[in-house]
C-alpha cells in the first residue's frame, strides 16, 4: 500500500515544533487564525530558525484572511503551502492566488456538496483538506465525520489531480479504520495532543500503526 502523506497541526510551541518536526511527517502546519492554536509569525520564525534539522514542509492555516495578514505571515516565515480553513468564495480563492504565488490548499467541511465544491475550487487550488462540520467551529475540533464518504473525495481528488487529505478527530486508535479506506493524505492535531500540548506517547503510538498498517496492506 501506497504510504499516506501526514499532516501535523496546530503546533503551538517550540516544544510542539521539535517534537513534530523529529517525526515521520510530511507537513507541519501553524494556526495563524483566532483561537487556542493561534501562533504569531515571529514566534513560528523564532523556532525554525532554530538550526534544528526537519525536512518538513510548513503550512499556515488562515480562515478568511485579508491579503496583509498572508503578507505578514509570509514576511516572516517561509510557507511552502497556504491553507484556506474558513468560508473563503471561490472569488477570494480566486483573488488570493493571483495575489500570492504560493501552494494553496482549500478546507472543505464534510457535508452533502462537498465532492461538487472541490471541483468547483479546483482551477485555483493545489489541494483540499476535508474535515469535520461543527457549528461555530473551523477546525481543531477533535471530532470525526462520517468516513463512508472518503472514497468518493478521494475519486474526485484523484480525477482532479490534486491532493486530498482526511482531517478530524483522527487518532491512534482510529487511524487503522481510516488507512483501510486509502486515503492519501492525513492530517491531524487533537488526536496527538494532552493538556494542549503535542504528545510523544500518542504520537509515537500513531506513528507505530500507521507503519504497521502500511507494512501489512
Ligand atoms: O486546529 C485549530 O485550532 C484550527 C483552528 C481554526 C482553523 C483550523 C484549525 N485546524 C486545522 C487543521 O488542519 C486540523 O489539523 C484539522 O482541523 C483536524 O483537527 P483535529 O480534529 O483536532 O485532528
Amino acid at each position: 500500500m501506497q504510504k499516506p502523506l501526514l499532516k501535523l497541526c496546530g503546533n503551538r510551541s517550540y516544544e510542539d515544533f521539535l517534537l513534530t518536526s523529529q517525526s515521520p511527517a510530511d507537513y507541519l502546519g501553524f494556526i495563524f487564525a483566532k483561537g487556542k492554536r493561534q501562533v504569531q509569525p515571529q514566534e513560528v520564525k523564532e523556532w525554525i530558525g532554530r538550526h534544528i534539522p526537519f525536512s518538513q514542509k510548513i503550512v499556515g492555516v488562515f480562515v478568511n484572511p485579508t491579503n496583509e495578514e498572508i503578507a505578514e505571515v509570509l514576511n516572516a516565515v517561509p510557507l511552502d503551502v497556504i491553507q484556506l480553513h474558513g468560508n473563503e468564495s471561490i472569488e477570494r480563492v480566486e483573488e488570493l492566488t493571483a495575489a500570492f504565488d504560493s501552494c494553496f490548499w482549500k478546507a472543505l467541511h464534510h457535508q452533502a456538496d462537498t465532492v461538487s465544491k472541490m471541483s468547483a475550487y479546483a482551477p485555483f487550488v493545489d489541494g483540499y483538506i476535508i474535515d469535520t462540520l461543527i457549528k461555530g467551529e473551523w477546525g481543531g475540533t477533535g471530532e470525526t465525520f462520517d468516513w463512508m464518504s472518503v472514497p468518493s473525495y478521494k475519486k474526485m481528488a484523484q480525477k482532479l489531480n490534486k491532493i486530498c487529505f482526511i482531517a478530524g478527530g483522527i487518532d491512534a486508535d482510529n487511524v487503522s479504520n481510516l488507512l483501510d479506506l486509502h486515503p492519501a493524505g492525513v492530517d491531524l492535531s487533537s488526536g496527538i495532543e494532552q493538556n494542549e500540548k503535542k504528545d510523544s506517547a500518542k504520537l509515537q503510538l500513531l506513528i507505530e500503526r500507521m507503519n504497521k498498517h502500511v507494512s501489512i496492506s
